[in-house]
């Protein structure tokens, strides 16, 4: 596999990364025995950067994500959000970073079908206590492309409009970090195209940073670095690799 430059810790001196996985392991226990999903990942991700993650299945690219997010728990290790320990915080505290500096586009779009497109969006404001100003809803339907859709429901749209809600209901609170979890895993290329654009989007204009697990090279091009997990552990990485140079590099991983 072509890798970059160390990767561990890949760190930029001066500035903190959005980011900060520090020496992260999770055992999964059950009746069946213990598995160990990830085995000690230590990996900044910068403000501003757009990261696709890949792997064999199994190599714990879920669990990464989950565990970055908070919404699982490492089993040894540290997550830094902005300079915030995720382990130290109560669970309301987790809740409101969580609603305040994360935004969630996963390949289920999680939308409230009894609610509209507008207040699907609206959601997440009120959630954190404040009232939503109805020009702030339509500017980010504007910037996703469904400004005529506000009063539509969820079931009324195709699967890439729905997603695009889920991109506007990520974006209204303006989160430090995006996590994507196959985000363009049910849709068609021009969906898929739509998707990675605004993602892309978010991390060039608005200087947001975007942590992106994918099994699609093409998905993955989008990104300006690819991180390769294998077995629970960074396996390497790839910078502005063509969809064909990624495609090579996971096929190297799954030999
Ligand atoms: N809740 C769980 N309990 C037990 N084992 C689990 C659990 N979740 C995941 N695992 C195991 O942990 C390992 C990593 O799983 P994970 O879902 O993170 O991999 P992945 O790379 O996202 O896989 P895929 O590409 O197939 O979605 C796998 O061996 C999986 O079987």
């Amino acid at each position: 596999m072509t890798t970059t430059a160390p990767i561990h810790p890949n760190v930029h001196v001066g500035e903190p990364p959005a980011l900060l996985l520090d020496g992260i392991t999770k055992t999964y226990r059950s009746k069946a025995g213990a598995v160990d999903a990830l085995r000690g990942v230590t990996y900044h991700f910068h403000r501003g950067s757009f990261t696709a993650v890949m792997g064999p299945s199994g190599s714990g690219k879920s669990t990464l994500l989950q565990c970055a997010a908070g919404l699982d728990k490492p089993t040894t290790g540290t997550v830094l959000l902005g300079g915030t320990g995720l382990h130290g915080l109560s669970e309301v505290a987790l809740t409101k970073l969580r609603r305040e500096q994360m935004g969630f586009v996963f390949q289920a779009y999680n939308l409230l079908p009894s609610l509209t497109v507008y207040d699907n969006v609206a959601l997440p404001l009120r959630l954190t206590g404040k009232r939503p100003r109805r020009d702030e809803v339509h500017q980010v339907l504007d910037q996703v492309g469904l400004g005529g859709m506000a009063r539509r429901r969820p079931a009324e749209l195709s699967g890439g409009q729905q997603q695009r809600v889920a991109i506007a209901r990520a974006l209204i609170t303006r989160p430090a970090v995006f996590f994507a979890d196959e985000p363009t895993g049910a849709l068609d290329s021009t969906a898929s195209r739509q998707i990675l654009s605004l993602l892309r989007e978010a991390t060039d204009r608005a200087g947001q940073t975007v942590v992106m697990v994918t099994h699609d090279p093409v998905a993955a091009a989008y990104a300006e670095r690819v991180l390769f997990l294998s077995d629970g552990l960074v396996a390497g990485s790839l910078d502005r690799g063509t969809p064909q140079q990624i495609a090579a590099a996971m096929s190297d991983l799954e030999r």
